[in-house]
């Protein structure tokens, strides 16, 4: 379980980011939500412990990560929407590598697993720069698994990829999910994906978060957050809650 307590990011004097109190259930996937800017990349930034909040703490498990940080490193996997892999490594040397340098023990079966899964037993001994971004995309989500982690956040994990490979992803993700229990954190804008994957729903707006529980609730409550809309929020985000 991850909790936030009172959390506040601040850039500078700028405040981006005010969280009083979120609590994430393990084994539940939360789908992201909000306009540009919202402060969703912030918030995956913060739960993987690449960045620190300005003021308040985040728990792990009911102790601050900053007395568990090996215990966060070994139980999160973070996937930045960024491609960060090394492009004259193959993919197998990049998977290697990251073996290597892994905090937790390596579980093979597990990573032959997503590798098939993945479909990446086509492209293994091709150099990263040589694939398209969607290969790319699958390669980059791969290392950032390869200690199977126990929550995984995921920045876009499908933007900009064809159809086929944004399927194999979901599944892969699904399968993760329903199968081994995983908690899913991933910010995304595709509808089918954020309907069919998540069982809860995070709705960011202006660095603040709106609403957070599951989907049923999101759909019944749906219509007070869009009267709220008219009146508070921006049409970007009337645009959104409608959409999904
Ligand atoms: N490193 C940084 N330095 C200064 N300001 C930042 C930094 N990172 C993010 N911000 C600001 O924090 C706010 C939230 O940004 P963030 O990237 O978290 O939003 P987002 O909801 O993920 O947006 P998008 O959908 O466009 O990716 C924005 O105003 C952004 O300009």
């Amino acid at each position: 379980m991850i909790e936030f307590r009172k959390v506040v990011k601040k850039y500078k004097r700028n405040i981006v980011l005010t969280i009083p109190s979120l609590t994430l259930k393990p084994g539940a996937a939360y789908g992201v939500i909000g306009p540009n800017g919202a402060g969703k990349s912030t918030l995956l930034r913060l739960l993987a412990s690449i960045e620190r909040p300005s003021k308040g703490t985040i728990h792990y498990h009911g102790k601050p990560y900053k007395k568990v940080v090996k215990q966060v490193r070994k139980g999160i996997g973070y996937i930045p929407q960024e491609i960060a892999l090394f492009e004259e490594f193959t993919v197998t040397q990049q998977i290697d590598f990251w073996k290597r340098i892994s905090p937790a023990t390596i579980d093979e079966a597990f990573v032959e697993e997503m590798v098939t899964t993945l479909k990446l037993h086509k492209v293994m001994h091709r150099r990263v720069s040589d694939l398209s971004g969607g290969w790319q995309r699958k390669v980059n989500l791969c290392v950032g698994m390869l200690h199977k982690p126990t929550i995984c956040l995921l920045d876009e994990p499908t933007t900009g990829i064809d159809i086929a490979a944004k399927e194999d992803i979901l599944y892969w993700l699904s399968t993760l999910h329903k199968q081994e229990g995983m908690t899913l954190v991933y910010i995304s804008h595709d509808r089918h994906e954020l309907t069919s994957l998540s069982d809860h729903f995070i709705v960011m707006h202006e660095g603040h978060i709106l609403f957070c529980g599951e989907t049923d609730m999101f759909f019944h409550q749906r219509s007070y957050l869009l009267e709220g809309q008219q009146s508070t929020y921006s049409s970007e985000l009337g645009k959104i809650l409608s959409y999904i």
